[in-house]
C-alpha cells in the first residue's frame, strides 16, 4: 500500500484528480472498451470532483466513455432526495461533466427486493470486465463504503446497518438530527472494492486521524475495514498532513522519503 502525504487537502485533490485523468487518458477508453471507475460520496472527494469538472470544461479529459458505480446509497430515501447520494453526485459530478446517463450506476436505495437489487449490481460490475479504478474515501471509523467495523473482508454488495459513529458523522446533512439518518444502506462489499484494479482512497483531517492509523499501521482487521487495502496488489491512500496526526513520526518520515519525487 502507498501512503502520499500531501501538505494540505487542496493539494492532495490535486493530485488525485490528475493521478485519475492520467489513467483514463492512458486506458484510450471507446465505445467497446470503457473505463469503468468506482465513486464515492462524502466531503473528501469533493475537491477532486472540482478538479475532474475544471479538466472536463477544458478539454483535457473525457468522460464520454467512462462507466461508474458509485459504492452506495442509503435506503428508503428516494433519488430525489436532497441527501441521497443520486443527488450528491449528480449535484457534485455528473451534471457538470460530458458522461452518458446511462454509463452511471448507483444502487437503488428504494428498490423492493435489497437482495436482488445487490446481487444484480455484482452482475452489471462483472458484465463490464471489473472496475478499472475505485475512488473512496474513509470512515471516521475506518469503513470504506458503508463496510462498518466488523464486516467481513470478504464481502460482496449487500444491506448494512449504519452504526452510531457512522450515523452521528452523517447526521450534519440531516440538519444535525440523528434520527433523521437512515439506519441501513446497500453497500458494495469489501470484496467488490477489493477486486477493483486500482484502489484510491482520500482521507483528510484529524478527524481521520485514528481511522488512518489503524488502516496503516495497524493489522488486517475487520474492526477496521480500510486495512483490507494491505492486501491490495495496487493501493494508495492519498491523505493531508492533518490526516497523519496519530501516525508514528517514523511512518510520516518514511513514506515522505519514499514518495518525495512523486508528489
Ligand atoms: N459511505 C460514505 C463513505 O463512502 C465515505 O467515505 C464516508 C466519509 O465521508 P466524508 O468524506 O464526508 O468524511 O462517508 C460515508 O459514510
Amino acid at each position: 500500500m502507498r501512503l502520499l502525504i500531501h501538505e494540505n487537502y487542496d493539494k492532495a485533490c490535486r493530485w488525485t484528480a490528475d493521478h485519475i485523468a492520467k489513467r483514463i487518458v492512458k486506458f484510450n477508453p471507446g465505445p467497446d472498451r470503457p473505463f469503468v471507475l468506482g465513486l464515492p460520496t462524502g466531503s473528501s472527494p469533493l475537491g477532486i470532483y472540482s478538479e475532474l469538472i475544471k479538466m472536463n470544461k477544458a478539454g483535457k479529459l473525457s468522460f464520454a466513455h467512462v462507466v461508474t458505480f458509485n459504492m452506495d446509497e442509503y435506503v428508503g430515501i428516494p433519488d430525489d432526495h436532497p441527501q441521497s447520494y443520486h443527488r450528491f453526485m449528480w449535484d457534485n459530478f455528473f451534471n457538470h461533466i460530458d458522461i452518458k446517463r446511462e454509463n452511471v450506476h448507483i444502487l437503488n436505495g428504494m428498490a423492493p427486493d435489497p437482495e436482488k437489487e445487490c446481487a444484480e449490481y455484482e452482475k452489471t460490475i462483472a458484465s463490464f470486465g471489473g472496475i478499472e479504478l475505485f475512488l473512496g474515501g474513509m470512515g471516521p471509523d475506518g469503513h470504506i463504503a458503508f463496510n462498518e467495523p466488523g464486516s467481513s473482508l470478504t464481502s460482496r454488495t449487500r444491506l448494512k446497518a449504519l452504526t452510531l459513529d457512522t450515523k452521528i458523522a452523517n447526521s450534519r446533512f440531516f440538519d444535525g438530527d440523528i434520527n433523521k439518518v437512515p439506519t441501513t444502506a446497500l453497500t458494495v462489499g469489501v470484496g467488490t472494492v477489493m477486486d477493483a484494479r486500482e484502489v484510491v482512497i482520500i482521507a483528510s483531517g484529524h478527524g481521520k486521524a485514528r481511522a488512518l492509523r489503524e488502516s496503516v499501521e495497524g493489522g488486517i482487521n475487520h474492526m477496521w475495514t480500510l486495512s483490507c487495502l494491505q492486501l491490495h496488489p495496487k493501493a494508495v491512500i492519498v491523505c493531508d498532513d492533518a490526516a497523519t496526526d496519530e501516525l508514528k513520526v517514523g511512518t510520516v518520515r518514511y513514506f515522505k522519503d519514499i514518495e518525495k519525487d512523486n508528489l
